[in-house]
């Protein structure tokens, strides 16, 4: 399966990072850092009647689909896509860092931070401690736990040390048995994400978020995730209590990128521009 593969590479990327003078470089640099956004708040914030709020993903490429424009080939602007999400209405982004397999970058995440400034999630496979002080490091306001691919400590230990670094964690949980798994051994996770994507068979269906959702105890910020294309999906959402969604190819994919963020958010009238 395609997780595997990711896993397997990841981990031998960062055994090439376990110096000692790597880590430390990354704690100066987070003690000059100026404290992360409250991610999981601000979505809390956004939601409204006619929409969960948008977390618009910066994604160039996919395992599955190669480049997500053509053009990506010779020009790709991280800044200025995330901008377009901001001034539409995004709530929140989603900054993916894989090199090997979505074509991403710490770069693209520091920049988007650094210009367009609205909580940023670093899109990651989280594998090992040094990833959490890279993802504070570069200005991300959360970071991405995949139950499907860590043990019980490691859910537990990462979740401690995110908060020791004050980001927010998204639990992406994709079958029953893995957002059972969350509730349990974390119990005060906060942010539930729900992976409409099989990983196997990279399909996506909205209905894993109607199922799951049902399972997700009140208090919770329920995030649907993947295969959102178009305003129905979305009103489908709405009515399952969905809190927030996290979006990245219908939006990169649109001709007309603050456009499809209107659509998708369900909002008319003329673009905000500020
Ligand atoms: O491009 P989509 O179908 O709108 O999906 C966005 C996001 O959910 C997807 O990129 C994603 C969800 N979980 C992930 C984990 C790793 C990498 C990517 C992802």
């Amino acid at each position: 399966m395609i997780l595997d593969r990711i896993l397997e590479h990841k981990r031998a990327e960062l055994r090439h990072k376990q110096s000692r003078g790597y880590l430390s470089e990354l704690k100066a640099r987070i003690r000059d850092a100026a404290p992360p956004l409250g991610f999981a708040d601000t979505l809390d914030a956004r939601k409204t009647a006619a929409s969960p709020a948008l977390i618009a993903e910066v994604k160039k490429a996919s395992p599955s689909l190669g480049l997500l424009r053509p053009e990506f080939e010779q020009q790709f602007e991280p800044v200025t896509i995330a901008d377009a999400y901001r001034r539409h209405g995004a709530a929140a982004l989603s900054v993916l860092t894989d090199k090997e397999f979505f074509q991403g970058s710490l770069d693209y995440l520091r920049s988007v931070k650094e210009k367009v400034g609205l909580p940023t999630l670093n899109k990651e496979f989280m594998v090992g401690d040094v990833q959490f002080y890279e993802a504070r490091a570069y200005g991300a306001d959360a970071v991405l736990l995949i139950v499907a691919a860590l043990d019980r400590r490691q859910l537990i230990d990462f979740h401690a040390l995110a908060s020791e670094l004050s980001l927010d964690v998204l639990f992406e949980t994709h079958h029953e048995r893995e957002l059972d798994t969350v509730l349990e051994w974390v119990p005060e996770a906060r942010l539930i994400g729900i992976n409409n994507r099989d990983l196997r068979t990279f399909s996506t269906d909205l209905a894993v978020t109607f199922r799951l959702a049902k399972r997700v105890p009140p208090g919770k910020l329920i995030v649907s995730e993947s295969g959102i294309h178009k305003r129905d999906d979305v009103l489908r959402l709405v009515e399952t209590g969905v809190h927030a969604m996290l979006v990245g190819e219908s939006l990169i994919r649109a001709d007309d990128t603050g456009a499809k963020v209107k659509e998708l958010l369900g909002v008319d009238g003329p673009p905000q521009e500020t």
